[in-house]
């Protein structure tokens, strides 16, 4: 891939990308147990002023009081499902990080999607480790630099089902990701992001700037 912008790089040294990490059959009970159990709902967001609806369907996890904003929008966790806490673990021992919550995300179809942004809400802390495993069908995950120039980089993923990414260190401070539209026929997906929030929280100047995603 080659934009004017940015060569298709290796990826970043900050990201690793574990393909089958979590064994088929339980990759496949995993996603038929959150998919049929989890409340979805469609998160709505306010992009540049405007109020819209999420082109996804979202559930925010997390232990009592680790309630997550993003794109100027707020959310207090549901409780953990006991399927998660299996999994919650084993994502702790492959990244040693601890974990307080997760986003999961369920793409429908190939018209779902997540726009370009980093994940770098003060509530994450400066140098967030997030642990994503993708359930479902295969997408496309792609990452560019924030910043222009001769150093630009971008990188595209394959995340199938039962991948884990995980993002480290300067990888949000350095970089954008986006999971973008795509026009081949895909079925549902399902993402799971682990995240720490609020325990490390650094707040930032309020003038630092964020991209809303949408
Ligand atoms: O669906 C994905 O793989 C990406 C999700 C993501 O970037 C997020 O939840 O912040
Ligand atoms: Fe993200």
């Amino acid at each position: 891939m080659r934009t004017r912008h940015a060569r298709d790089d290796e990826p970043p040294d900050s990201v690793e990308h574990h393909r089958g990490w979590l064994p088929m059959d339980e990759a496949n009970r995993l996603y038929a147990v959150l998919e049929q159990t989890l409340p979805w709902t469609r998160h709505r967001l306010r992009i540049f002023g405007r109020e819209i609806e999420a082109p996804r369907l979202s559930c925010w996890i997390g232990d009592p009081g680790a309630s997550y904003g993003y794109s100027g929008a707020r959310f207090e966790p549901v409780p953990w499902p006991a399927i998660l806490g299996p999994v919650r673990d084993a994502v702790v021992a492959s990244t040693g990080a601890h974990f307080n919550s997760v986003l999961a995300n369920l793409y429908r179809d190939g018209d779902d999607a997540m726009g370009w942004h980093s994940d770098d809400e003060p509530e994450l802390g400066p140098r967030p480790v997030i642990a994503s495993l993708s359930l479902g069908a295969t997408r496309r995950f792609v990452m560019k630099t924030r910043q222009p120039g001769p150093d630009a980089r971008c990188h595209a993923f394959t995340l199938d089902h039962g991948s884990l990414l995980v993002m480290r260190g300067d990888t949000q401070a350095r970089y954008r990701h986006a999971l973008p539209r795509t026009a081949r026929a895909v079925g549902p997906r399902i993402n799971l992001t682990f995240r720490l929030v609020g325990v490390s929280a650094c707040v930032e100047p309020a003038e630092r700037r964020r991209g809303p995603r949408a």
